[in-house]
């Protein structure tokens, strides 16, 4: 069984990542972008809608290559890649949707994924029985199934109400600390990538481009309510232009 988690930073570089719409107009999604990304570590990109988030994860995960720059993944690292719609196939069955993505899909004991998930029983249900909280949960399952080495989670808790949101992300915190994989978490939540992360990357819009580079020392069960606000407020102070 290969192992989880990784061992090497995670270096990107995104020179320039340009969009060209049908009318040739052109779209900077993405400038001047260089990060190293600690082995193990789980990084929140932050700002405000159009900042070149997903741009981003989409150019770690390896689903873009049209850019100028370079990432430092090889083809054979194993990556998780969350997407914001949970992206189930209909037809087949939460069980199915998940070894869809392995190599030898009857082979590997899924059962610690599914209980640390919360979704035991759900095996052979069908992708339209299910809730928004409940399919993301599967999506989950499914790019944890490889065992990835990275894990790429695109706005996990956006349109979940505040009770599911935030299960939504003890869950996410509870995978992480589990095997300890690379994590880049996208959101425009402030609170909630103060609450999971360790270094928060903050982006504004037009060009996309990074504005804040924030590590965060205190372990995640420290992190109270009062911790949250104040270093909120901090940052809003700090970067008035990228958190609302
Ligand atoms: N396929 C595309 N074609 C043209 N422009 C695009 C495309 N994808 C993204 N863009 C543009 O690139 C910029 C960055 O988009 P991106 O989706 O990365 O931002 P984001 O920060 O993830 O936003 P959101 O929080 O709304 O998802 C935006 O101006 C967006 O309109």
């Amino acid at each position: 069984m290969q192992t989880a988690g990784a061992s090497r930073p995670v270096e990107v570089r995104i020179d320039r990542k340009v969009f060209h719409g049908a009318n040739g107009g052109e779209v900077e999604a993405v400038r001047g972008l260089d990060l190293s990304i600690a082995a193990g570590s789980l990084t929140a990109l932050i700002g405000p809608s159009g900042c070149g988030k997903t741009t981003t994860l989409r150019i770690l995960g390896g689903l873009d290559h049209d850019y100028d720059g370079s990432v430092s993944v090889g083809p054979e690292t194993r990556i998780g890649y969350v997407f914001q719609e949970p992206r189930l196939l209909p037809w087949r069955s939460v069980d199915q949707n998940v070894r869809l993505v392995l190599d030898d899909p009857d082979a590997v004991d899924l059962t610690a994924i599914y209980g640390r998930l919360g979704i035991s029983d759900m095996g052979r249900r069908f992708p339209g029985e299910l809730s928004l909280g409940l399919a993301r949960r599967v999506s989950i399952a499914r790019a944890l199934a490889i065992r990835p080495e990275i894990l790429l989670l695109d706005e996990p808790s956006a349109s979940l109400d505040e009770t599911t949101a935030q299960r939504m992300r003890a869950l996410i915190l509870d995978v992480w600390q589990a095997d300890r994989p690379t994590t880049v978490l996208v959101t425009h939540n402030i609170r909630e990538a103060i609450q999971l992360a360790d270094r928060l990357v903050l982006l504004a819009p037009r060009p996309g481009r990074m504005i804040g580079d924030v590590a965060i020392d205190r372990p995640q069960d420290a992190r109270d309510t009062a911790f949250i606000e104040t270093l909120r407020e901090d940052l809003i102070r700090r970067f008035p232009e990228t958190i609302a």
